[in-house]
């Protein structure tokens, strides 16, 4: 049997492009040096999958940046700004990545979205009216060719036309199918080209197929592949979807003359019910996506060789296939050398699931596949419990009662107390929590866990950043202040680290975008707390300043959906147990004075379904309470923040008011402020603080270009009702940079408040 990868992970075992880019970034490193980092990082993840006897390798996975940003170059949309700084194309692709600001000019960076329902986050492709869309670049190619050359056969991977224009930004008045046939015209060119190459199979990804589709869409769809398909000539097209079913288009896909069709098992609840219900093409081969390609446990072979089964019923065309990019789990587990023997035999990531896919392969074929070592081995795991079940904790999630869920008195009566016994000024200022996580706070860090400083030298260091935190905030005269998070690596790794029932890696990065990596936690048993984890040095900064600090905490929504879930138990009943561990730690923080409590929510958005019709049974009505459980106990006058990365809530915004939080700040900066309508027509009743400049870019906002977000703010919020904020932490910042827009930040409020 033949397998597959749609994606391999390209940061590097070690993250050898992340450090390489940045190097590029800070001019240690010339565009030669990255150039032959990126080619061996290539010709080692190729030569890995060849060893593992992979037949369908991609080719075009590698990215500086992000696939859909490298595909808008390629296709020739380059807004002007971009282009008027008359950089060399590498750095004019970083400035569209990351904004750009020098002598060249002053440039704010592409939109960035979260992709589907990952952690990872691609950049909106921007469409102006004068764009001409129509093959430039030559990537795809030139990686094929590279690949060749080592003596490996690799399907190219491209973004599906369809994906594209539908995640793009249009001109106001526009609609994606104004701009169908120039994109067709330059995916035709793409196809020739690989033609002209000898190019055998090549993979258009079209994950938009997973999502709810209109009549529209699926005429676009008909039309785009009618095109393409017309003109591919030796070239075998293999169509990819992943990350759900494609219920809403499967008839449409199968009728397409398509060489093979990709489809995912792991997350398309529907996709064994469509293929049984509507049969599979025998003139076309299914790429059964079966491995998990986002969640690091082992393959359980009996449940998949059983759904083979019902797969091979219906063809016996098959390759066996991951079920999205490898992309969103980690390298390998070589790295590892703090877990069991007996734990990391639950996990694969990257490198493992080659071997899964190679066993698979071998497996299916074998008459009595039970028999094999390999299924022994692998049931092996599945037939015993695991350690980590604790009874006491499951039983108090049993225990919860309907009051567990509800904070009295209701919003607006807190909302007075609070704003009689905070005091703030009308637009308060604040930040989202996290300041530099420069050298030193790192170097810190990484000397105790290598144990050459002891616990209290560890935290005279942490305490020494705080009271400069606490300083450079009242100097810069922000009204709430924040410890600055200098204790944590990451917002949810510090969680996990600090709870029991996880686990956690030393190198299983994961790309969140750009650079910029997360190292998930692993959520193993029921979730508890011991003792409280972060009222010192919430109450240490306190203590040094008249003005409120906010406790800063991660919801359980989001340690749930930045984690590495359990397959074993319900999501449900794994956000409740963070959810408990959680509020304790909420009733700790407030019994030891701290009189504004933020919960962040930031990945809220992650796990919600792709389809509509799937929100609230699958998601919603767990994750909502989950959030409402943390804060339901704390006191009317305590004021309970949370934040959101995104402002992607437009269809949620009546269960983001739900959470019933006194106070929202979210990303909005990016995203031109189109949430600010949704608010106002919805009535929304949490206070909020939409983000008034963009923290993934290091460009430094100017006073006038804050004051306007304000104004046009103060247009649609109600002046009592509207924070002033950074869209999300400054961890990711420099200093220099940090001072210098949180001074900005500050002016423009001030001087709007002489006007109101
Ligand atoms: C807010 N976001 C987050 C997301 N997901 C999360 N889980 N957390 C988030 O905050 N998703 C959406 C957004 C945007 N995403 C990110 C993601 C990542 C970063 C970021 O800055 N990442 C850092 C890594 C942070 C970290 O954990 N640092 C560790 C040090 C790790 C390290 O490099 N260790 C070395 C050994 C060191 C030594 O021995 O000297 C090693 O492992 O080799 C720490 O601080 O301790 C990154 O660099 O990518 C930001 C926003
Ligand atoms: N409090 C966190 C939220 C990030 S989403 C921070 O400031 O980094
Ligand atoms: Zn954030």
């Amino acid at each position: 049997m033949t397998t597959s990868v749609i994606g391999y992970p390209r940061i590097g075992k070690l993250r050898e492009l992340k450090f390489a880019i940045e190097s590029y970034f800070k001019g240690d490193n010339t565009q030669t040096d990255l150039l032959a980092v990126a080619k061996s990082l290539r010709a080692t993840h190729w030569r890995q999958q060849a060893d593992n006897k992979i037949q369908y390798i991609s080719s075009n996975d590698f990215s500086f940046y992000d696939a859909i940003l490298d595909t808008a170059c390629l296709l020739n949309i380059i807004p002007k700004r971009y282009q008027q700084l008359n950089l060399p194309a590498l750095d004019q692709y970083f400035a569209m990545a990351r904004g750009y600001q020098g002598e060249h000019g002053d440039v704010h960076a592409l939109a960035m979205k979260k992709w589907f329902n990952t952690n990872y986050h691609y950049l909106v492709p921007e469409i102006e009216a004068t764009t001409e869309i129509k093959l430039v670049g030559s990537k795809p190619f030139d990686e094929y060719l590279e690949a060749k050359q080592l003596g490996i056969e690799t399907k190219p991977v491209i973004i599906g036309p369809l994906t594209f224009l539908k995640l793009a930004k249009l001109p106001a008045g526009q609609t994606y199918q104004h701009y169908q046939a120039a994109v067709i015209a330059a995916y035709q060119n793409i196809i020739a080209k690989f033609s002209q190459l000898g190019v055998n199979w090549l993979q258009i990804d079209e994950p938009i197929l997973v999502t709810d589709l209109n009549q529209q869409d699926i005429q676009a769809f008909e039309q785009i592949y009618q095109a393409l398909l017309a003109k591919k000539r030796n070239v075998k097209v293999l169509l990819q979807t992943y990350f759900g079913d494609i219920r809403d288009c499967y008839a449409q896909v199968t009728a397409q003359s398509f060489d093979g069709i990709g489809i995912d098992f792991v997350e398309g609840k529907q996709s064994v019910t469509l293929l049984q219900q509507h049969g599979f093409p025998a003139d076309k081969i299914l790429f059964a996506g079966v491995i998990n390609g986002k969640n690091i446990w082992r393959n359980n072979y009996a449940n998949t060789l059983a759904l083979l089964d019902k797969i091979k019923a219906k063809t016996t065309k098959l390759v066996i296939n991951t079920s999205c990019s490898l992309l969103h789990v980690p390298y390998t587990l070589q790295s590892e050398t703090k877990l069991t023997i007996a734990q990391k035999a639950y996990f694969t990531f990257a490198q493992e699931k080659l071997q899964e896919l190679a066993e698979l392969g071998l497996l299916i074929k074998e008459a009595d596949a039970k028999q094999h070592t390999a299924y022994k081995s692998n049931q092996v795991l599945f037939t015993r419990e695991r350690e980590g079940t604790h009874h006491a904790i499951k039983q108090r999630v049993t225990a919860l009662t309907k009051q567990d869920f509800v904070r009295l008195p209701e919003f607006a009566e807190r909302e007075k107390l609070q704003q009689q016994k905070l005091n703030l000024p009308v637009l308060p200022t604040t930040t989202i929590g996290s300041f530099p996580q420069t050298g030193d706070v790192r170097l810190n860090r990484a000397k105790f866990k290598k144990g050459e400083i002891n616990q209290a030298q560890y935290t005279e260091f942490n305490q020494q950043k705080i009271s400069e935190c606490i300083k450079l905030q009242e100097n810069i005269g922000l009204d709430v202040l924040v410890h600055g998070e200098f204790e944590r690596n990451d917002m949810v790794e510090y969680f996990g680290e600090s709870l029991n029932g996880f686990l956690f890696t030393e190198k299983a990065w994961v790309q969140s975008y750009g650079t910029r990596c997360v190292k998930p936690p692993v959520i193993w048993g029921d979730v508890s707390r011991s003792k409280p984890f972060t009222v010192e040095y919430s109450q240490y900064a306190q203590s040094l300043t008249n003005k409120p600090v906010k406790g800063m905490l991660t919801g359980p929504v989001t340690i749930l959906n930045w984690s590495f879930p359990r397959e074993d138990i319900s999501y449900k009943e794994s956000v409740f147990q963070i959810g408990l561990a959680i509020a304790d730690e909420v009733l700790d923080l407030e019994a030891a004075g701290i009189g504004i409590i933020q919960i962040d929510e930031a990945a809220l958005k992650e796990k919600l379904p792709l389809r509509k019709a799937d929100w609230h049974s699958e998601y919603l009505d767990w994750a909502i309470p989950a959030f409402r459980l943390v804060h339901s106990k704390v006191k009317p006058e305590t004021q309970i923040h949370t934040h959101m990365c995104y402002s992607e809530f437009t269809d949620i915004i009546k269960e983001i008011d739900q959470m019933d939080a006194d106070v929202i700040s979210f990303e909005a900066s990016r995203s031109n402020l189109e949430i600010i309508d949704v608010l106002k027509r919805n009535n929304f009743k949490t206070e909020v603080g939409p983000g008034v400049y963009d923290i993934h870019s290091p460009r430094v906002p100017s006073i006038d270009e804050i004051r306007l977000t304000i104004e046009k703010l103060l247009a649609k919020i109600d002046k009592q009702k509207l924070w002033v904020n950074p869209d999300c932490g400054l961890k990711t910042r420099g200093e220099k940079e940090v001072v210098a827009s949180l001074t900005n930040l500050v002016k423009a409020t001030q001087a709007i408040r002489q006007e109101l």
